[in-house]
């Protein structure tokens, strides 16, 4: 429970509204109780109906109230589940975009989706039913156990014992069989992420006839996700039964012993009146908890999941030196950030860099300067390390830190406003040196991320479009972006022209990841949003991969109007494609093997001569 109270912040007053109003509901049960017993025993009596009316016009304004407090339980319950849902997914989405794509990169994608939506989903209905509902199913009883304590204290610890049988008695019933909603909830985000994967992967599964072998392994997860219903579904209809044996069993206690005692002349009739609706009155709210008892176990295994999440460790936290915790993205961490030139240098320096799970580094000891304006390309097999190099620039993770020397850290205190390092993977040699990229000389990890990102634009041949207006995509970058701003951009990117042609010229909705689109209009979009973007630093990655040679021809031309004047990282794969820049990088199994123009790399024989002789033969 403790640790799924972690998670009710943000959701507190509301959930403790609900509550209170969930007691002062069974406040009225039990008023009633007193009530209705007074009736009976009047009548009982022999005194006539009409004697009652105080007492009926009583029940029948606790009934009104009850009418009304039992719409404003419902109404803050509805308040509770989505303000729950709202604080969760915020600090949820936060931590997703603080892993950023590295960490989510494969099948993580599927999985974190799955678990904001289906873990928020299930620790809703804990706080906003099950809390309420506990609280008033302790609360009534306890009330109606003093209630009945005072008229005759064999009663009241009759229905007491029922009440803890009953509140007590299913927890224990679970602590028994272990807990099972772990195994419900990874079906659940088994089936939710394949579903997903197959809904993105449509267009390949049809093209290659596996939407049935596909169709198969969903059926699977579908079948897996049923038995661990039927199991759970078994836990709670015990549990349920238990609940049930608990109310109807006090109730029939309580009356046998009312009887009896009624019987040999040893309780009032009034006090056994009062037993007998007093005990019914009092266990109802515990009924009410029976109903929402489901929602314990699935809390436990979402609050577990969320809890992975957030141990998650961030590839490149948001740290500032001199303050050690992270800044959640989108705020300003304190103190002044480091102003950074126009068209800044870029820098790295011996820099080591191993994705979270690798065995090995993706970069080894990389130093690169690249000056004020510069283009410089960077070529290399499949594998070398380019997007790597590039993800490091927009700080979606930091270099590797050294691994700590034992000896040396016997005699020293660590540094403070630094992260610890990620731990390095058992049986692989660490990096020697900590690596450093820099922006205008600054190490970009002393800066805000956000700064760091506004420095940088990018297009790669994975850019994403989202499922809005071409308008909206293009503002993305740049929101106060005026309406000349954004038909200079396009016009610059040679996107106005097909983009005025679509049915709804700029307010046009161009589908998921720009489905509408053809590959050549989606890249061209991504360079205006990159052009709207102005920023100084621009990297290309890819950016005319999967064009025709007509259409290559003309984003060349939309990206040589983009990078004028911007210090400029070209990632290509066709040689053909950086030519004309400054100067080449060549890269190899995460090393820089090689540098220097086309001509005399092309003369020096080496690994860029082996590269363009590869492609000039595979054409
Ligand atoms: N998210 C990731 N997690 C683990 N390893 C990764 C991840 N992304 C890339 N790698 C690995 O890092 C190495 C370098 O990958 P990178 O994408 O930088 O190569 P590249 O030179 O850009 O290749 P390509 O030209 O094919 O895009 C590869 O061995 C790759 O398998």
């Amino acid at each position: 429970m403790a640790g799924i109270l972690r998670y009710a912040r943000g959701a507190g007053a509301l959930t403790a509204a609900t509550t209170a109003i969930r007691l002062a509901v069974g406040a009225t049960y039990v008023a009633q109780a007193f009530l209705l017993a007074d009736v009976l025993v009047t009548i009982l009596r022999g005194d006539g109906v009409a004697d009652q009316a105080g007492r009926f016009g009583w029940i029948i304004g606790l009934v009104v109230a009850r009418a009304a407090l039992l719409f404003a339980a419902e109404e803050t319950r509805a308040r509770t589940a989505g303000a729950t849902k709202i604080a969760i997914r915020e600090r949820a989405f936060a931590k997703v975009a603080e892993l950023g794509p590295v960490h989510l990169a494969g099948d993580r994608a599927g999985d974190v989706t799955a678990t904001l939506v289906d873990s928020v989903e299930a620790l809703e209905g804990y706080f906003s039913r099950y809390i309420p509902a506990l609280v008033a199913g302790i609360g009534t009883p306890l009330s109606a156990v003093v209630a009945l304590t005072v008229t005759d204290g064999w009663l009241g610890l009759v229905v007491l014992a029922f009440a803890l049988a009953a509140v007590t008695g299913p927890q224990l019933w679970l602590g028994v069989i272990g807990d099972r909603s772990d195994e419900r909830m990874t079906a659940t985000i088994a089936l939710g992420s394949a579903v997903l994967d197959t809904m993105q992967g449509m267009a390949t599964l049809k093209v290659f006839g596996a939407s049935r072998r596909r169709r198969d392994e969903l059926d699977v997860l579908g079948q897996r996700l049923i038995a661990t219903w039927v199991r759970e579904m078994a836990v709670a209809l015990i549990a349920g039964a238990i609940f049930t044996a608990s109310i109807v069993g006090g109730m029939a206690a309580v009356a046998w012993a009312a009887g009896s005692r009624l019987a040999d002349g040893g309780l009032a009739v009034h006090a056994a009146f009062l037993a007998l609706v007093l005990s019914a009155e009092a266990l109802r709210p515990i009924a009410v908890l029976a109903e929402s008892f489901h929602t314990t176990y699935d809390a436990a295994g979402a609050a577990r999941r969320l809890d992975a999440l957030f141990a998650l460790e961030a590839p490149a936290p948001d740290v500032r030196p001199g303050s050690t915790p992270a800044a959640p993205r989108g705020t300003t961490p304190p103190g002044p950030s480091p102003a950074l030139a126009a068209a800044p240098a870029v820098a790295f320096e011996d820099v080591t860099f191993t994705y979270p799970g690798a065995r090995t580094p993706s970069l080894r000891n990389v130093s690169l300067r690249i000056a004020p304006g510069e283009r410089v390309a960077i070529v290399g097999a499949s594998g070398a390390g380019k997007s790597t190099l590039a993800s490091l620039l927009v700080r979606f993770a930091d270099p590797d830190r050294p691994r700590p020397d034992p000896q040396a850290a016997a005699t020293q205190t660590p540094e403070p406003q630094m992260p610890e390092p990620r731990a390095s993977t058992p049986g692989t040699a660490g990096p020697a040196r900590a690596g450093r990229v820099c922006i205008g000389d600054v190490d970009i990890r002393t800066l805000p991320v956000d700064q760091v990102r506004s420095q940088v634009a990018m297009v790669s041949q994975r850019t994403h479009l989202f499922n809005g207006t071409v308008r909206e995509n293009l503002l993305l970058t740049r929101p106060d972006a005026s309406e000349a701003d954004l038909g200079r951009a396009a016009a610059a990117a040679g996107a106005h022209a097909f983009v005025s042609e679509l049915p709804a010229g700029y307010d046009t909705v161009i589908g998921e990841a720009g489905g509408r689109l053809s590959g050549g209009q989606r890249q061209r979009l991504a360079i205006a949003r990159a052009l709207l973007a102005d920023a100084p630093i621009l990297i290309l990655d890819e950016a005319t991969a999967n064009v025709d040679a007509a259409t290559e021809a003309a984003i060349h031309t939309a990206l040589e109007a983009l990078a004028a004047g911007r210090t400029t990282l070209v990632i290509a794969h066709r040689l053909s494609t950086v030519r004309d820049v400054d100067r080449i990088i060549v890269m190899a199994d995460g090393r820089i093997v090689e540098e220097g123009d086309h001509t005399a790399l092309l003369a020096a024989r080496g690994a860029y001569h082996r590269l363009v002789t590869a492609q000039e033969t595979a054409a």
